[in-house]
């Protein structure tokens, strides 16, 4: 069974017949299929008499879609729907993007991973396995995809999925979430990506103990399997796909950040914990700053939670206090990082390379008070001390911006900017109405993971998501656009500014990001700035002119059916 794009035609063409064509998500449209098609393609018979259009299939999904019972239970019912048919999947999703995405997305993607062996109905992309890292190869060839039929690839390794931890090959459900949000936000080509698992074992007790666990049963492997591994997987990757670029999604912070470095000035690849939530951050930061109208080199930047998400959202900030005219030095020295074991200063047990810019001096931080329990020195001291201006969350534990913390914070400060990052809902370090109603509605908010607007003293305050979800879709199409090779600190500076630049924070209540159900506008103009950014650092090998717009408008892939033609 042979099924492909004409472009010059505009159609489809297939050999597939009968129920080999509705069973094929490319390729069915179930009831839409015209009488024409239905003849042609041998269906007739096999499906019922009447003829809809995708509005009409799009409503009777809708209400099965609000039938269901629980969030899970939505999640699995859209799951199964994009197994049987996705362009009425996209249709779906990009018609109720805001109501939809915290279900293909942060938070409900984080249940569908940890329940993935019980939910579990039909393969969700490529699973390549450690154990048979010669089989990497055949695998993704095994999808009949071609070198020019490829232009992103979503991997993950399972190990920290959202703030939930390892969660084994149940990680494949973040991989087709964030493609799912590459189209439904930006319009990337579903048919033209792949997910990626990446089975390198699990260290959780509970799955390896689960007689329903789908996943290679054995611990987490050695450094050495791990990296040649990794390594067979960017070489076969690399070759067959020329052109994809290579996302990492939700990797243990070493491993994030040594493939990044060991990769990023050699292939077209991308970590969107590290750069994604980096840029995410850096635009609620320049937005919230100037709706605190203190210009960015005068804050004190707190960040909790120095893993992967916190120093790349370190980096990026540190780079930006660089480009407003401080010196290097001088631009780590306003950022504060605080870990598991309290502030990173020298000397403590377990710091990590990638902390290192950060970490402060014995002698600035002599007289702090301590925690003996905890091992150094805690976020409230740090507060108190420092006197932040801006507060990060990027540490997966719910609740710990506390009342005294945020109350100590705003003390000292007329318009804290608070961005409690981490997902899913339950490990934001606080909630909304809890940071206005501390501040006395003077907090410039943003979240990982959504959240209802909140009613304070009169104003209804809109809350942006400080989601690497404003960063990556359009990223992702402005380099595919821009046929870029790499993917540059100018592109990610860009799609910050380009994410900021959608919103005005000043006005009473407002966001300091856009909103979810305008992610389609705001993907563009990321994708436009990381397309210009692109051909500035001479990346880009297709042409970036003055019609760039229109060119990543057009190239935005729509869910409406193609005619097909049986050949
Ligand atoms: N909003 C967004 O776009 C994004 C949000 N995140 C969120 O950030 C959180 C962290 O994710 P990653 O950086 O990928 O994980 P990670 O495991 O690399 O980093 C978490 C860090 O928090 C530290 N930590 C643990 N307990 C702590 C405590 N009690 N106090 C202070 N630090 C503590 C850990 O030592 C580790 O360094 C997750 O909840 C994730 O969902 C991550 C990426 C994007
Ligand atoms: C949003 C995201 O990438 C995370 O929470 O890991
Ligand atoms: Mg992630």
């Amino acid at each position: 069974m042979n099924t492909k794009w004409n472009a010059a035609a505009g159609r489809l063409e297939t050999t597939a017949r009968g129920r080999a064509v509705l069973s094929n998500p490319r390729l069915n449209r179930g009831t839409a299929f015209t009488e024409e098609e239905r003849r042609e393609l041998d269906l007739v018979g096999l499906v019922p008499p009447q003829v809809l259009t995708q509005d009409q299939q799009a409503a009777r999904a809708y209400q099965q879609y609000q039938a269901q019972p629980t969030d899970l239970a939505k999640n699995v019912y859209l799951t199964a729907l994009h197994d049987r048919n996705e362009r009425l999947f996209h249709r779906l999703i990009g018609d109720h993007l805001a109501e939809m995405l915290p279900i293909v997305y942060t938070p409900t993607v984080g249940a569908a991973i940890e329940r993935y062996s019980y939910e579990y109905r039909r393969p969700g992309g490529v699973y390549l396995s450690v154990d048979a890292p010669e089989d990497i190869e055949r695998s993704l060839r095994a999808t009949g995809l071609g070198p020019g039929d490829v232009d992103l690839i979503v991997a993950t390794d399972g190990e920290a999925i959202l703030g939930i931890g390892d969660w084994g090959v149940g990680g494949i459900d973040i991989a087709v979430g964030k493609l799912a949000v590459y189209t439904a936000a930006a319009g990337v080509d579903p048919q033209r990506t792949l997910g990626v698992m990446l089975d390198v074992g699990t260290n959780r007790r509970e799955l390896l103990d689960d007689p329903l666990y789908l996943g290679n049963r054995h611990p987490r492997v050695d450094e050495e399997t791990y990296d040649a591994f990794i390594d067979a997987y960017v070489t076969a990757a690399t070759t067959l796909f020329p052109n994809a670029m290579l996302h990492w999604e939700d990797f243990g912070p070493v491993h994030a950040r040594r493939i990044l470095d060991r990769y990023r000035e050699k292939i077209f690849t991308f970590n969107d914990d590290i750069q994604g939530t980096g840029a995410v951050n850096l635009a609620a930061v320049l937005s919230g700053v100037e709706a605190a109208g203190v210009p960015l080199p005068d804050h004190r930047i707190v960040i909790l939670g120095a893993g992967t998400a916190g120093i790349g959202v370190a980096d990026q900030l540190r780079d930006a206090l660089v480009a407003s005219g401080l010196s290097p030095q001088q631009a780590a020295s306003r950022i504060w990082a605080v870990d598991r074991h309290g502030l990173l200063t020298e000397g403590q047990r377990g710091l990590r390379d990638f902390q290192t810019p950060y970490v402060r001096r014995g002698t600035e931080v002599a007289g702090w008070q301590r925690d003996e329990e905890l091992g150094g020195i805690p976020l409230a001291e740090v507060v108190r001390r420092v006197r932040p201006t801006i507060l990060i969350g990027t540490s997966g534990q719910g609740g710990a911006f506390t009342e005294e913390i945020v109350r100590a914070m705003a003390a000292h400060v007329r318009r804290p900017v608070i961005l409690p990052m981490s997902n899913p809902t339950r490990l934001a370090e606080a909630v909304p109405a809890d940071l206005l109603a501390w501040t006395g509605g003077r907090a410039l908010i943003a979240t990982g993971s959504p959240f209802a607007p909140v009613e304070f003293e009169g104003v209804t305050y809109e809350i942006g998501q400080a989601n690497n979800a404003l960063v990556f879709p359009g990223l992702g199409l402005g380099a595919i656009v821009a046929g870029a090779d790499r993917v540059t600190d100018r592109m990610l500076v860009a799609a910050a500014h380009a994410v900021a630049g959608q919103t005005d924070a000043t006005a009473p209540g407002a966001p300091i990001l856009p909103l979810i159900d305008r992610l389609r506008e705001t993907s563009v103009a990321v994708a436009v700035a990381v397309a210009r950014a692109a051909a500035q650092d001479g990346v880009a090998h297709a042409p970036v002119g003055d019609d760039i717009e229109e060119r990543v408008r057009a190239a935005a892939w729509q869910p409406d059916y193609p005619p097909v033609k049986a050949v």
